[in-house]
């Protein structure tokens, strides 16, 4: 197989405080690929992601972006490469409109004129707001910033997309369009989530992490249909929900093939 674009190994890593959150994880992650990162509060997932565009600083073990080890001399590029949605849209928009807020990155980059104009449009194209570019973002619903949010990400084309708890707060249209979103993405996509359907709908692959420790690795539907690892880690599905009624063929496959995204929303 090819190089992982994301290839975490052996990261361990303590808080100041002493708290270890981390205990040698492995994680690799090939292009393509949409894989849900599962496990139950205060399973380290957060402190992991921290350490993806080096916001943390590994204590032991590396990580590396398509070959990049996320170290301080490269963090400008590695943060090109990482792009994070966290789960507060408002903590990514603070201009005065879309269009100032999708182009902050990439006018960083050093971007400008027409340049600039294209590629602030072809995110926003890419999730459904283009019509709203010129709105402040304080003006628009939760649901919108979101999307918004994931623009300011991509403009920056980035090889991975990590997105943490990307259904949190959304109604069932806005959840199920930005699982379409997501979808027509050609990304590489790390989705932290205890939206357990919404892992299964979107995501091939599901690593647990649980105190710390990746405890599993595999197939979404092979995870949430383990009954004696969910137990052992907090997992729980919706009432009413069992993977094993879903018709498989319907679940997507990985790495992502044409016509494999055929579940619908
Ligand atoms: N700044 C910090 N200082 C000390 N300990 C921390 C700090 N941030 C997180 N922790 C601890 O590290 C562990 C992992 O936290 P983390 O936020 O990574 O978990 P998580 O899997 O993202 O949880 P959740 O699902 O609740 O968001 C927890 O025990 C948490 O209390």
């Amino acid at each position: 197989m090819s190089t992982p674009v994301l290839d975490v190994r052996g990261l361990a890593y303590a808080y100041p405080d002493g708290h270890q959150a981390l205990f040698g994880v492995d994680l690799h992650v090939h292009a393509g690929e949409r894989v849900a990162m599962l496990g139950p509060n205060g399973a380290g997932k957060t402190t992991l992601v921290l350490h993806l565009n080096g916001i943390l600083a590994a204590g032991a073990g590396s990580v590396t972006v398509s070959g990049l080890p996320v170290e301080k001399q490269h963090l400008p590029e590695i943060r090109r490469r990482v792009g994070i949605v966290f789960q507060d849209p408002d903590d990514q928009l603070f201009m005065g409109s879309v269009r100032a807020d999708v182009g902050f990155g990439p006018a960083n980059l050093g971007l400008s004129g027409a340049a600039l104009d294209t590629r602030v449009m072809a995110a926003l194209e890419q999730v459904g707001m283009a019509d709203y570019a010129d709105r402040p973002p304080h003006h628009l619903s939760f649901g919108q910033r979101r999307r918004v949010a994931v623009a300011t990400v991509l403009a920056m084309e980035p090889e991975i997309l990590v997105l943490d708890e990307p259904s949190s707060n959304l109604d069932p249209a806005s959840r199920r369009e930005l699982a379409d979103i997501l979808r027509s993405l050609d990304v590489t996509v790390l989705m932290v989530t205890h939206d357990l359907p919404y892992a299964l709908e979107l995501c091939p692959r599901a690593v647990v992490l649980s105190g710390g420790h990746v405890v599993a690795d595999g197939s979404t539907y092979d995870v949430l249909t383990d009954d004696d690892l969910m137990r052992a880690h907090r997992l729980e599905l919706p009432f009413g929900f069992d993977p094993r009624t879903i018709d498989r063929a319907l679940l997507p496959v990985s790495p992502r093939t044409p016509g494999s995204d055929t579940l619908p929303g």
